[in-house]
């Protein structure tokens, strides 16, 4: 079961995780509070700054506008002179009003400036007051100059109409007439040019009158007054109240043109002090510029500096993320999945032992245990597989009794072993044997002992071999030995004594002691072939003639021992197209009851008629049958044919009982499943009954018989069928298996006839088989009777039954079926 699976937090958040995520969250809160402050401080500078210059520049600017008006004002009130004091007062009061004004918003230093220049224009103000009042003093003394002058020429005009009255001389009268006409045109002359001269001084720059142009007319009016004979009483005190007025007023024009010079000198001083107040303005304007500008370019500083700022803790701040985040990710991702993926490789090329080792106790520890686990189990699979298929291999190449190499593993051996030969130019050489009558053994002691036997036949020959050699078994009691670089043909032969030595010793087997033997057949390479298969046949065939020779004895392979071979080849062909064409027949040597002569049977013996070599008898072909399939299609040919010549006997003579016919059963066809009902089947189908027929088996069939075989012969006799053991006497019988088969008749083998009566030892042969078969309730017919002492011989032993030249030679079916007649017809 998978552990509990733990968040993704948890995951990320691991000691070293928490350590390096709280650094990264405390340099991010570092860097926030460090871009606030500085924002704010941006903020503050370039707030406070604005504010105090915003503030500044309004108040300078309210100031100069405020200034301005005044000076607007001013400048107009300025242009002009009021006559009128009542208008100047209320101008001066507005005027200061106004500077009153401009004060309160002026500075300490601008309103010092202000005050003296209020001052100053105030002084000009009164200057102008004071002109004003010196004007109206000097337009009474004028009033009063004209009131005189006109009393004078009232008084001249009177005195003139009295002298005229009077009849009195009117010249003087005239004189004085015109001198008061040149008084009062010098007066006018006087007003005007004082008008002119005032105005021009009070308005313009010029000054011209203070030279001297209106003292003079002055001058010679009071001169002219002064001057002129007064003979009229009246006149004469006009005229000295008019040079007291013309005093008086030279005395007020002083004081104007004194007041006059004040007014210019105050107002050259309102125009510095206005100057100097434009200056100072314009100081202040300058001033409130220049430090726009440098607030702008501190504000432009501070800005620049903070996006600097800014822009360089942004990018420590992406910096940072971006480590951060690589970290975590490298961490939480990629780390783990390299070292996985690198484990996951590991795993694929095999090495499933090498656990994934990410020391994590998050998901990718589970992951890890989950990939670890399914290795472990994988590995366990694998080795499992792996000893599996070395089982597999070792069954596949092995005997799984003896555990030797079997015929595959042999053939690779001997595959590798023929190239290093022919690379060394070294000879080898296969030993093909073949033990002894195991079946015997096997089947008398059972499969435990043949297997036993077979495994310490399989220990001494591997114990014979050097290490490089191969023992194999093939099979059965078959073994094949490679020998690699042997020597001459006297070493070879001695291993081949010391092989057949080896495999001669006693074998306890149930705690009896037997003695087995082996048949060699050896071929060497490269004088018997260079290649596996023709090896193993050509030692196969040097088997062969071992045991041909009489067994325990070891053959090398000669040439001829293959060209048997080859002609059994070409036969074996040749037969299965026999088969097909039809080309054997059956003959028929009958069997006789010795005492009398009566015809009891007959043996159907196969013979092949070749469409070139003839009539071939059993022996050229029945054995290279017994080796294939062959001999069982041809024991059923057999069977069927005589079936239907029995039928057709049957037929044809008519009457009487047919001899039994004994049909030879290779002891191959009982290893074959269905053979009873086969036998059976083919006895009924061609209308015969068993009991009509005697199957012959060799004895050596009885030798390698097992249950199977016992179950089909007994089968068989319970159908009726009479079974025979032929070639009795040449093989190891044994007695307890002849007591338990079902045997009829024990065909007692015609080399033992053939020299009973010379021989001694052959002669009691036949009589213990003969009393054998009498003891054992067996009928005993003896093969190959020749002659008549033979079967006297026989006779007199108590052989009832014999078959042999002496008696018949196998008949074609036609001249037994005359025989046949004869014996009916006789009857
Ligand atoms: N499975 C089958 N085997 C068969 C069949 N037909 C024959 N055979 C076996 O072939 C063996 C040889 O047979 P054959 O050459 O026919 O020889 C038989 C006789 O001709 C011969 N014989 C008989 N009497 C004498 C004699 O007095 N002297 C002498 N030298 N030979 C004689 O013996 C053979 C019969 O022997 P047996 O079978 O042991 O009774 C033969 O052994 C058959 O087993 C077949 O169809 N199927």
């Amino acid at each position: 079961m998978f552990k509990k699976m733990p968040t993704l937090r948890n995951m990320l958040l691991s000691s070293k995780l928490q350590f390096i995520l709280v650094a990264v969250v405390v340099a991010l809160c570092s860097i926030t509070l460090l871009v606030i402050f500085t924002l704010n401080d941006v903020k503050r500078l370039s707030g406070s700054a604005a504010t105090d210059q915003v503030e500044q520049l309004r108040q300078s600017r309210v100031f100069s506008q405020q200034l301005s008006a005044v000076f607007n004002e001013i400048s107009l009130r300025e242009r002009r002179f009021y006559r009128d004091s009542e208008s100047l007062l209320v101008s001066i009061d507005t005027i200061s009003q106004e500077i009153e004004h401009v004060e309160q918003v002026a500075n300490v230093k601008t309103r010092g400036m202000l005050e003296r220049f209020s001052i100053d224009f105030k002084r000009y103000w009164k200057t102008q007051l004071a002109i004003n009042l010196i004007s109206d003093e000097l337009s009474l003394v004028d009033e009063r100059l004209n009131v005189q002058v006109t009393f004078m020429e009232a008084w001249v005009a009177k005195s003139l109409i009295e002298a005229a009255v009077n009849g009195q001389d009117s010249a003087y009268q005239e004189q004085m007439t015109a001198w008061v006409f040149s008084l009062k045109v010098a007066l006018l002359e006087l007003e005007r040019q004082l008008a002119d001269d005032t105005n021009q001084m009070l308005n313009r720059d010029s000054f011209s009158w203070m030279d001297g142009d209106i003292d003079q007319m002055l001058t010679n009016l009071k001169l002219r007054v002064q001057t002129i004979s007064f003979a009229t009483p009246g006149v004469g005190l006009v005229a000295e109240n008019l040079l007291d007025n013309l005093k008086l007023f030279e005395l007020n024009l002083y004081a104007l043109k004194q007041k006059i010079r004040d007014f210019r000198s105050a107002r050259m001083i309102l125009l510095e002090s206005r100057a100097s107040l434009q200056a100072m303005l314009n100081e202040v304007e300058k001033q409130n510029s220049n430090a726009s500008l440098m607030l702008t370019e501190r504000l432009e500083a501070i800005i620049y500096q903070s996006q600097k700022t800014v822009f360089f803790i942004s990018g420590f701040v992406v910096i940072l993320a971006f480590v951060t985040i690589r970290l975590l990710i490298s961490r939480a991702l990629q780390k783990p999945l390299t070292h996985l993926i690198r484990g996951i490789e590991t795993f694929q090329v095999g090495q499933l032992y090498k656990p994934i080792n990410l020391n994590r106790t998050d998901e990718w520890g589970t992951i890890e245990d989950a990939l670890n686990k399914m290795a472990r189990e994988l590995n366990n699979s694998y080795r499992e597989l792996a000893e599996q298929k070395e089982n597999m291999h070792q069954l596949a190449h092995h005997d799984a009794l003896t555990r030797l190499p079997n015929r595959l593993l042999f053939d690779d051996r001997l595959e590798h072993a023929l190239l290093k030969a022919k690379r060394n130019k070294s000879k080898l050489a296969v030993f093909f044997i073949d033990l002894d009558r195991f079946k015997h053994i096997n089947d008398s002691l059972g499969h435990a002992a043949g297997d036993l036997l077979l495994k310490i036949i399989a220990t001494r020959l591997k114990a014979c071999i050097r290490q490089v050699d191969t023992a194999s078994r093939q099979g059965g009691d078959e073994f094949i030995l490679l020998l690699e670089d042997v020597g001459d043909i006297r070493m070879i032969s001695a291993m081949a004594e010391k092989l057949l030595a080896s495999i001669s010793e006693p074998v306890m087997l149930q705690n009896q002691q037997f003695y087995t033997s082996g048949s060699i057949g050896i071929s060497v390479s490269p004088q018997d072939g260079d290649d596996a298969d023709i090896l193993l046949r050509n030692a196969d065939a040097a088997m062969y003639e071992a045991k041909k020779s009489g067994r325990n004895a070891y053959c090398f392979y000669e040439k001829r021992m293959t060209s048997h071979a080859t002609e059994a080849l070409n036969i074996e062909s040749d037969l299965r197209k026999a088969l097909l064409n039809d080309e054997l027949c059956v003959y028929f040597q009958p069997q006789y009851r010795l005492t009398d002569g009566l015809l009891v049977g007959a043996e159907a013996l196969v013979r092949w008629q070749h469409p070139t070599q003839g009539m071939l008898p059993p022996a050229h072909f029945i054995a290279i049958a017994e080796q294939t399939s062959l001999i069982t299609a041809i024991d059923h040919w057999v069977l069927t044919e005589v079936c239907r010549q029995l039928v057709e006997w049957r037929s044809r003579l008519g009457c009487g009982v047919l001899p039994r016919i004994s049909v030879n059963i290779s002891g191959r066809q009982l290893d074959q499943l269905n053979t009873a009902q086969e036998i059976s089947r083919i006895t009924h189908d061609n209308g015969c009954q068993p009991q009509m027929l005697c199957l012959e088996l060799t004895e050596s069939f009885l030798m390698e018989h097992d249950e199977e075989s016992t179950n089909i012969l007994k089968e068989l006799s319970q159908q009726g069928f009479e079974l025979a053991i032929d070639d009795f006497g040449t093989g190891y019988s044994s007695l307890r298996y002849l007591k338990q088969l079902p045997f009829n008749t024990l065909k007692l083998d015609r080399s033992f006839v053939k020299d009973v009566i010379d021989d001694e030892q052959d002669a009691a042969i036949v009589k213990s088989i003969i009393a054998l078969g009498q003891h054992m309730n067996l009928v005993v017919l003896a093969e190959g009777i020749e002659t008549q002492a033979q079967a006297d011989f026989l006779i007199a032993q108590g052989c009832e039954f014999g078959q042999g030249y002496f008696y018949n030679r196998p008949l074609p079916a036609d001249k037994f079926e005359s025989l046949l007649r004869t014996i009916f017809d006789e009857s």
